[in-house]
């Protein structure tokens, strides 16, 4: 008996990313990113993984489209690698990139599956890190005509584009913390590239509408609800600032409110150049917000002047001692953060459709027997699943939920040491292997809704 019945057409996909699962780097004309680079940096990656071979997707996509047909997944979100397609960034375009995203769409769609298109999923061609990368404002221009040339070659077939995944972690993961390509640490300039990742965004929106006509365009966000550690007044206002820098400070500039006051303040001289314009074309109307949603942030003021914001993350450990679960990430466990993440922008911004483009775990999965037993997946995806529920009876336009990921991969700076799949993969050998969450999640696409 379906106990939380989900809308007739909800699409349940799951997602990946070009440079997690491709491997194939150096083939049919692909250039370099930012994240061959980087994780060819020593130092830079668990033990020096790379995204050499990933998940040899590029050659095994048959296999996996096959997969998401035996899941019974309706969608499948996937990222265009920049690289393959126009391997210098701009200029020559290469045929044979495309080609292999036109056979993938082609399958997808022969399997009943909706293609969900992510344009930049963090694999920058190297050769415009070289001209600057994104704190170079040209390269927000490069971005638009790069979207172009994609939404000529698939836009009859493809209708639903996301132009960035989180440009939050592009911008302060890669330009500030640096623990990501390209392994900057300056604040300005992270400040600087966040403007040009939303610019490129207003820049890219009506090229894919004018070359696949009906479709819908928006960008997916990483978002949290941001809990103070304490009730205490510097903590609450550590907690609002927070909020700014990880979510309004994307949120109201897309939604046509430009940056938001508090945090111009607080940036002060580090606060981004704009050109006229610029907040009208980033404010170009969106069809859909994508929601990438893994855990809250959980927020305590510091009074270390080398902050600006003057508030930091409460570290995993005290959340574990706080009776919190976490996942191999680190990352609390909280399903009720998906709710009140959701209602949250439904009041504060009303999209007209959210889906979640990302919610998913890392457990420390083993392949025992030729099995891999993941209850916690299972536990974490159940509980989120519920939180989306009472969101959508409570009125919240979802339309969506894409589960991170469809199969283990490259997991950035973790390289292969995290596992987020649905599906196994034995690294040794490739072999794909179904978890139990996989026919779970199965059984939950078939029954479009939770039996317990
Ligand atoms: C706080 O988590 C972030 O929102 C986030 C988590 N994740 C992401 N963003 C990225 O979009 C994926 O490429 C990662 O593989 C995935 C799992 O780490």
């Amino acid at each position: 008996m379906v106990e939380r019945r989900f809308p007739d057409g909800f699409l349940w996909g799951t997602a990946t990313a070009a440079y997690q699962i491709e491997g194939a780097v150096d083939e049919d004309g692909r250039g370099p990113s930012i994240w061959d680079t980087f994780s060819h940096t020593p130092g830079k990656t668990f033990e020096g993984h790379t995204g050499d071979v990933a998940c040899d997707h590029y050659h095994r996509w048959p296999e996996d489209v096959h997969l998401m047909q035996q899941l019974g997944a309706p969608a499948y979100r996937f990222s265009i690698a920049w690289p393959r397609i126009l391997p210098q960034g701009t200029g020559q375009v290469n045929q044979r990139g495309l080609d292999f995203y036109d056979r993938l769409v082609d399958a997808l769609l022969q399997a009943e599956i909706t293609p969900f298109v992510t344009l930049y999923h963090w694999d920058l061609p190297q050769a415009l890190q070289d001209r600057g990368g994104w704190a170079a404002r040209e390269t927000a221009e490069a971005f638009a005509a790069y979207a172009d040339v994609v939404a000529r070659r698939l836009g009859d077939r493809v209708k639903h584009w996301i132009t960035h995944n989180e440009p939050w972690v592009v911008a302060f993961v890669g330009h500030f913390l640096g623990v990501h390509a390209p392994g900057i640490q300056d604040a300005r300039i992270a400040i600087q590239v966040s403007h040009h990742l939303l610019l490129s965004h207003g820049h890219a929106v009506p090229a894919i509408r004018a070359a696949s006509p009906d479709a819908q365009v928006g960008i997916t966000l990483n978002l949290s609800p941001v809990r103070p550690a304490t009730e205490a007044e510097e903590d609450r206002l550590a907690a609002q600032r927070y909020d700014g820098f990880l979510n309004r400070w994307f949120l109201d500039p897309l939604f046509g409110r430009g940056y938001p006051q508090d945090m111009l303040a607080t940036y002060g001289e580090l606060a981004p150049t704009a050109q006229t314009g610029d907040l009208d074309a980033i404010a170009v109307p969106i069809d859909f917000l994508g929601v990438n949603y893994y855990t809250p942030a959980f927020v305590r003021y510091d009074a270390s002047v080398l902050n600006p914001l003057k508030a930091i993350l409460v570290p995993p450990e005290e959340l574990q001692a706080a009776g919190y679960e976490l996942t191999e990430m680190g990352w609390a466990i909280v399903p009720d953060g998906l709710y009140e993440l959701l209602i949250r922008l439904q009041r504060d911004f009303a999209p007209s459709t959210i889906y979640i483009t990302e919610n998913g775990a890392a457990f420390a999965d083993q392949l025992e027997d030729g099995a891999v037993r993941d209850p916690k997946r299972i536990a974490f995806l159940h509980d989120h699943f519920a939180a989306a529920h009472r969101a959508l009876q409570d009125g919240v336009p979802l339309r969506g939920y894409f589960v991170w990921s469809l199969m283990d991969n490259f997991e950035w700076a973790h390289g292969y040491s995290k596992r987020f799949g649905l599906i196994y993969i034995d690294y040794e050998t490739l072999e794909r292997i179904p978890k139990e969450s996989y026919a779970w999640y199965s059984e939950v696409i078939r029954a479009n809704g939770l039996v317990q």
